[in-house]
C-alpha cells in the first residue's frame, strides 16, 4: 500500500476500461512463479489528482484538465523492475460527498493494491488518508496501528508508520518519473506479498502430500498384515 501527496513537490466491477495501451490475478502466476497481473485501486479526496496520476502513469502525459465523472479501470501492460505485468489500474471518483459507500467498498473488495492519495494544497484530502487506511484495512482485514496515533495526526512520516503505508512524494504535473517510482514500488510490495503467499501455498501442498504418502504407506501395510 502506498500513500502520497500530489500537486507539488504527492471484476466484475462495472465501470467503464479503458486499454490505453496493452492488455492483464495474483493467483495467476503461472509457471513462472511470477505475478502477471495486479489490480490497483487509486482512492483520495476530491481533485486530489487521482485521475491525472492515472493517465501520467499510463500515457505519461499531463494534460491539466481531466473530464472525470465516472469511475474508470484502465489497463495496461508495463515492465516494471525489469519484469512486464499487466495492470488494471482503478481510479476512483470522489465527488464532494463522496462515492456511495458500497462503490468505495466494492473497489477496495476488488483490488490487490492501493494509492492513497491526497493534494499538499488541501488539507481535507490529507486528513481522509486515515479513513480511507482504516476502510481498506477493516475490508482486507490488514493490519493498522491506529491506536498508537496521538498528536501527530498532521506528520506526515507519523501518518506514514502509523499506517503501515510507504509514503511517496509525487508530482504528476512535473515529475513523471516519481508516478513511476510511487507504482513500482507497490508493484514490489504485491510482487513480495505474492511471493510470500506462494510459499504458503507450497509449504502446504508438501505437507499435503507427505500426509498422503504415510497414510498410503499406512494403509498398505495394515492389508499385509491382514
Ligand atoms: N499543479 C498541479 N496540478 C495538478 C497535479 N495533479 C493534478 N493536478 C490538477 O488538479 C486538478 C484535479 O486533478 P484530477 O486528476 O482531476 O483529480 P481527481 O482526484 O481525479 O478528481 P475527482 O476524482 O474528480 O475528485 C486538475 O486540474 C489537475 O490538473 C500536480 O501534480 N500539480
Amino acid at each position: 500500500m502506498e500513500f502520497g501527496g500530489a500537486k507539488t513537490a504527492a471484476s466484475p466491477r462495472p465501470t467503464k476500461t479503458r486499454n490505453l495501451s496493452a492488455a492483464p490475478d495474483m493467483t495467476d502466476a503461472g509457471q513462472t512463479r511470477r505475478l502477471k497481473r495486479a489490480k490497483v485501486v487509486v482512492l483520495g479526496g476530491d481533485n486530489c489528482g487521482k485521475t491525472a496520476l492515472c493517465v501520467r502513469f499510463i500515457t505519461k502525459r499531463f494534460i491539466g484538465e481531466y473530464d472525470h465523472k465516472k469511475e474508470m479501470t484502465y489497463r495496461c501492460r508495463k515492465v516494471l523492475d525489469k519484469e512486464a505485468i499487466d495492470l488494471e489500474i482503478l481510479d476512483t471518483v470522489n465527488k464532494d460527498s463522496g462515492p456511495p459507500a458500497n462503490t468505495l467498498e466494492s473497489a477496495i473488495k476488488w483490488g490487490d493494491g492501493f494509492l492513497i492519495m491526497y493534494s499538499v494544497t488541501d488539507r481535507s484530502s490529507f486528513q481522509s488518508v486515515s479513513s480511507l487506511k482504516r476502510l481498506i484495512d477493516s475490508i482486507k482485514q490488514t493490519p493498522g496501528e491506529f491506536e498508537e496515533l496521538k498528536d501527530a495526526t498532521h506528520m506526515v512520516p507519523s501518518l506514514s508508520g502509523w499506517c503501515r503505508c510507504h509514503f511517496c512524494e509525487v508530482s504528476v504535473a512535473e515529475d513523471r518519473a516519481s508516478v513511476d517510482a510511487a507504482v513500482t514500488r507497490l508493484v514490489q510490495q504485491l510482487r513480495l506479498e505474492f511471493h510470500k503467499q506462494l510459499l504458503v501455498l507450497e509449504k502446504r501442498s508438501r505437507v499435503l502430500h507427505m500426509k498422503e504418502v504415510l497414510r498410503s504407506k499406512l494403509t498398505r501395510s495394515k492389508t499385509m498384515q491382514w
